[in-house]
């Protein structure tokens, strides 16, 4: 038996036999349909392979070496063949970025296993990968159609499936373009809903795809779950700053469509469920970054402001709005209250920190803290003045405030459901 992979097919397309290994690069082969579980187990153990990649779906025959001498390590990583997901390739690459290389990748017909390692190599560049195992830099990534060109210099298998090769471009244009080609350390987007004019913000580690969602609307689930799902990302937390009297959150609702992350709110609320309650001074971790909780009371009494670790952005949910401010005058809001949290939470922060609104009522996107402390026509007046102007706003009830606020007490989940 040899003791090195069998080196067949580069170039070769649909007419290589798919239990032969195609060798991709020094680090990937690739394996179809093998007629059995010992010529597997024979090539496995024979072979260089310090892993095994399994990507058949849970409906087909998958062989694994099983055999307890086989001492290669063999993953299981079920990709259905009409479900391939950006998530799932995310989740795909970071089970290649931790495997022992080198590595044999296997399906039935080497078009997702050929997919799959196309897009490792093209977000890891063969200069970066020489170095370290993770991601190179991405100024070096492969462009999508240069990655194309190169899948077809190597007659890479999936290159017969008209689908796939769409699916890898444009997960290529995704990765590549939206999250590297941007801020390399940030991942940011400012969602908006025109029913209640509320923002809805997205955070991730570009690094690591851990994310965090900031204040979502119901009726903005699927959009919100989709841009999840395109942008490759893994939501770990969706956080509310407040309980909403205008809207009703999707956090609850979210849980029951994606597995895997926690919802957040104060753990001022009394009897509010939230999988996480914090409080002043917490932290919220996504891959290497963080948000730190403020306690900014006052539009309610559990108001929280979420400061970016390096002070350049803050979410300051309702307690700070362009040119205004929250109203105080239900659910705890205490004027006083609100002016203290303002100029000792948000104010204080460095004067170019972009400050992020709950809301905005006039096509407004975002202030900053120099901007705010100049034109904010209510909060730069005294203490008292504030308070009076805030007690004569005299705005009609938010429409739905009776459903929305106990609903959002319980993430949005509502009594009948
Ligand atoms: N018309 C809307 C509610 C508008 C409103 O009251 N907005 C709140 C924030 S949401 S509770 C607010 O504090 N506004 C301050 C302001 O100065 O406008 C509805 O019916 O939902």
């Amino acid at each position: 038996m040899s003791t090195q992979p069998v080196v067949c097919c580069e170039g070769e397309g649909s007419d290589v036999p798919t239990h032969c290994p195609t060798t991709v690069t020094k680090d990937f082969d690739l394996i179809g349909a093998v007629e059995t579980q010992e010529k597997l187990h024979d090539l496995v153990v024979n072979g260089k392979y310090r892993s095994v990649i399994n990507l058949c779906g849970p409906a087909e025959v998958c062989r694994l070496p099983t055999d307890k001498k086989c001492k290669v390590p063999c993953v299981q990583a079920h990709v259905d063949k009409g479900k391939l997901s950006y998530a799932l390739a995310a989740r795909l690459l970071a089970t290649l970025e931790s495997a022992p290389l080198p590595t044999l990748i296997q399906c039935q017909s080497k078009w997702r296993a050929s997919s799959v390692a196309m897009l490792h190599i093209a977000t890891h560049p063969p200069d970066a990968a020489e170095q370290h195992h993770g991601p190179g830099s991405r100024d070096q990534w492969m462009a999508p159609d240069e990655a194309i060109e190169w899948a077809k210099e190597k007659g890479l298998p999936f290159l017969e499936n008209q689908i796939l090769v769409d699916w890898v471009k444009n997960f290529l244009v995704a990765r590549c373009q939206n999250l590297a080609r941007e801020d390399p350390n940030l991942f940011f987007r400012q969602l908006f809903d025109r029913e209640s004019c509320t923002y809805t913000y997205l955070l991730a580690d570009p690094k690591t795809r851990d994310a965090v969602l900031i204040d979502p609307v119901l009726e903005c689930l699927d959009r919100d779950l989709e841009m999840i799902d395109e942008y490759g990302l893994v939501l770990k937390y969706a956080m509310n700053t407040h309980c909403h009297a205008d809207h009703i959150t999707s956090t609850g609702m979210m849980k029951t469509k994606l597995d895997g992350f926690c919802s957040v709110l104060s753990a001022t609320y009394e009897g509010a469920k939230a999988d996480v309650k914090v409080k002043h001074g917490d932290c919220i971790y996504f891959g290497d970054r963080f948000v730190e909780v403020r306690a900014t009371p006052g539009h309610t009494g559990g108001c929280l402001t979420f400061v970016l670790d390096d002070h350049s952005m803050a979410f300051t949910g309702d307690a700070l709005l362009i040119r205004g401010c929250g109203r105080t005058d239900f659910q705890s809001g205490d004027a006083a209250l609100l002016y203290k949290s303002v100029w000792g939470q948000i104010f204080s922060l460095p004067a170019h920190c972009r400050l992020y609104p709950g809301h905005d009522y006039k096509g407004r996107q975002v202030t900053t803290v120099w901007e705010e402390r100049l034109h904010n026509t209510r909060l730069i007046k005294g203490e008292d003045e504030f308070v009076n102007i805030m007690k004569n706003l005299n705005l009609p009830k938010p429409a739905r405030i009776d459903v929305a606020v106990p609903a959002n007490m319980k993430c949005g989940v509502q009594d009948d459901e």
